[in-house]
């Protein structure tokens, strides 16, 4: 299908829109009218930009608060749309979008709607000029597309049609089905794309402010859309987005979600369309292209997690590695890279010299800049990240070396594709030269559970649209969780089998965990990494043994829980002395956390035991945990100040 943007959707002065739409390959734009009025140049050098940048202005917008007004406004509206069109010949645009009167005063009437868009689209016609009606979900006597359809339709004139926003449709909970059937296609002027989280609040600062990328909120954007290519509407998909952090948010990067978002939701629909397995009646065959990839891995699960270090961080990291049970298993065969493992959990630490590592630690410091994953076909997941516009990654490889694929985060760091039956089963006995007598697993570590990641405020969309575009992931709800210096906000992403999960966390506070995380790292990184063994209590005695430093939690916290859960004090008790959180869900299951104070201030472990079947992250515990780590670094503060004088 052909792909648009509207010129509200991105931060910047036109030139930088459009410049940013152009990139990201879009085939045309729809111009709002502040963007024009904020510009220094003419229309006719917007329409030079535009052309020279190969986009097409498909759409003029809006023009507002026309129909049924009181009729001795009616002239001055007629004349106000003339010089709209004066305006549209200079910039080369041939429709106009028309939005659903507003103001109080509109005559509630629509033999006079009719009446005045009739006079509107004759006049519109001489020049030329199409007009699409778009219902606003607050408009006053117009708000969904059935109504102005019912308009639209009995005005009868070819160059007066229907404008679809999947915002206005999908926030009042319209259906969308009927489309359709109702609406033949080519009167379909133009649709409009948005996505938006569910929120309690009045439908235009809903609209105006938190509108996003289909696959970023909770709308079922592809359940509108499917009807719509039903109905036959082979026109452009255009994304119109009012967000607050979008306008803050370098265009060009927005642009690039943008598109994706687009493909993602075309991959989603031709789903929608697809001939149904059960006894569901389907819809016809639309007559346009819909993107399509290879579908994600169905399953993966974490494989390592490489750290960006030089040799003098190796060496500190090293230590507080073997402090939490972890041992050099091995050295890499050609690169400065040395390999921590215990039980399934695999840690390498990279310092080589002219390294994609060693550009990363020169940038964030000590930090994770991989991550491998186990995936079903990873020669698959790369095409697919590919078509999803991502960019893919090659580093140097050694001889017997194996080139595994990566693409990069949002962030710059890498995600590396491990082809499961080709690679992971050797992997690292062909790059490492394995220390004999390994395998010791002292904190009986199996695997990584999750790996929690800080997100600068306003990339936490762009995050969750990777994860979930090009690694098929799903996103859980959001939890917005109290740290003593502001909110966090968190949402988990996870691997279509579960076994993958990643939450992601942002906030606009300057001094919570988060916040100061991403100051360290100058940029998103990894806050902690969860750990699973199956015996929380030995785990802990034995980190305990090795001198490792554990996140203390307040004796409050015990006191609480034992009420809360009617625990029994004995129980408690030990939960307490080996600092153990906890936390219950209504099936029973059960969840044991403990976390081992950050390394420098960046990143943390966390040690997880699940019992029957807990599939949360003890966001219940997040509180107490956040205060905690807040305590203990205003503690570490004080000792450098103390230490200073
Ligand atoms: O918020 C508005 O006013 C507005 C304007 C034009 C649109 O297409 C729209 O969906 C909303
Ligand atoms: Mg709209």
């Amino acid at each position: 299908m052909l792909h648009a943007i509207a010129t509200v959707s991105l931060s910047g002065t036109l030139p930088e829109k459009l410049e940013a739409a152009a990139s990201a390959r879009f085939d045309g734009v729809e111009i709002f009218e502040a963007d024009l009025l904020y510009f220094g140049g003419s229309p006719e050098d917007v329409r030079q930009l535009a052309a020279d940048l190969g986009l097409e202005i498909m759409l003029f917008q809006p023009f507002r608060d026309f129909e049924a007004v009181p009729r001795d406004r009616l002239q001055r509206n007629l004349d106000r749309a003339e010089h709209k069109f004066d305006l549209m010949e200079e910039l080369g645009v041939r429709t106009l979008l028309l939005c659903s009167n507003v103001a109080p005063d509109t005559i509630q009437d629509d033999a006079v709607a009719i009446e005045d868009l009739a006079r509107l689209a004759e006049r519109a016609a001489r020049r030329g000029i199409k007009i699409g009606y778009e219902a606003l979900a607050w408009g006053r006597h117009v708000r969904t597309w059935k109504h102005a359809w019912r308009i639209v339709d009995t005005v009868a004139q070819p160059n007066l049609g229907l404008i679809l926003d999947s915002f206005h449709t999908l926030a009042l909970g319209d259906d969308t089905r009927e489309i359709a059937t109702m609406v033949p296609g080519d009167r379909i002027v133009f649709v409009q794309i948005a996505d938006a989280p569910r929120l309690e609040m009045d439908v235009l600062s809903w609209s105006r402010h938190f509108r996003c990328f289909p696959g970023q909120g909770e709308f079922d954007v592809a359940g509108f859309l499917a009807p719509v290519l039903a109905a036959g509407y082979g026109g452009p998909l255009s994304l119109e987005v009012f967000n607050d952090d979008f306008r803050a948010a370098p265009a060009r990067q927005t642009a690039v979600d943008a598109m994706r978002s687009l493909l993602y939701l075309e991959e989603r629909t031709r789903e929608r369309l697809a001939p149904p397995a059960s006894d569901k009646v389907a819809f016809s065959t639309p007559p346009v292209d819909l993107f399509a990839a290879p579908p994600p891995s169905p399953s993966m699960s974490f494989g390592f997690v490489e750290f960006a270090v030089d040799e003098a961080a190796m060496a500190r990291l090293a230590a507080w590695l073997e402090r939490l049970g972890f041992a050099a298993a091995g050295r890499h065969r050609s690169k400065n890279v040395t390999l921590f493992r215990q039980g399934g959990v695999n840690l390498a630490l990279n310092a080589e010299g002219e390294s994609f590592a060693q550009a990363y630690f020169l940038v964030h410091g000590p930090s994770a800049c991989a991550v491998g994953l186990e995936v079903e076909n990873a020669s698959q997941v790369l095409n697919r990240a590919r078509l999803y516009r991502c960019q893919p990654y090659e580093g140097r490889i050694g001889p017997n070396e194996f080139l595994i694929p990566a693409v990069r985060a949002p962030d710059g760091s890498l995600v590396y594709l491990v082809d499961r039956s080709q690679i992971a089963p050797v992997l690292y006995e062909r790059e490492f030269a394995l220390a004999s007598g390994g395998g010791a697993n002292p904190a009986g570590l199996s695997r990584i559970d999750h790996i929690s990641l800080a997100v600068p405020d306003g990339q936490f969309d762009s995050w969750v649209l990777f994860f979930k575009a090009v690694l098929g992931f799903e996103a859980e709800s959001v939890f917005d969780l109290p740290d003593p210096y502001g909110l966090v906000r968190s949402r988990a992403v996870r691997s279509p089998d579960g076994s993958v999960r990643f939450p992601l966390n942002i906030s606009q506070s300057r001094n919570t965990a988060t916040a100061r995380s991403v100051s360290a790292y100058s940029g998103a990184g990894v806050q902690h990494i969860a750990l699973a063994t199956a015996d929380i209590f030995a785990a802990a005695a034995e980190l305990k043994r090795r001198g490792a430093a554990v996140l203390r939690i307040p004796a409050n916290y015990y006191d609480d829980l034992a009420a809360k859960f009617g625990l029994e004090q004995e129980f408690v008790d030990r939960l307490a002395a080996a600092n153990i959180l906890y936390d219950r869900d209504a099936g029973g299951g059960e969840f044991f956390q403990l976390y081992t104070e950050p390394f420098e201030d960046r990143f943390a472990f966390e040690l997880v035991e699940r019992r029957h079947g807990y599939d949360g992250f003890g966001a219940a515990n997040a509180p107490v945990r956040l205060a905690a780590q807040a305590q203990m670094q205003a503690g570490s503060r004080f000792r450098t100040l103390a230490a200073l004088t």
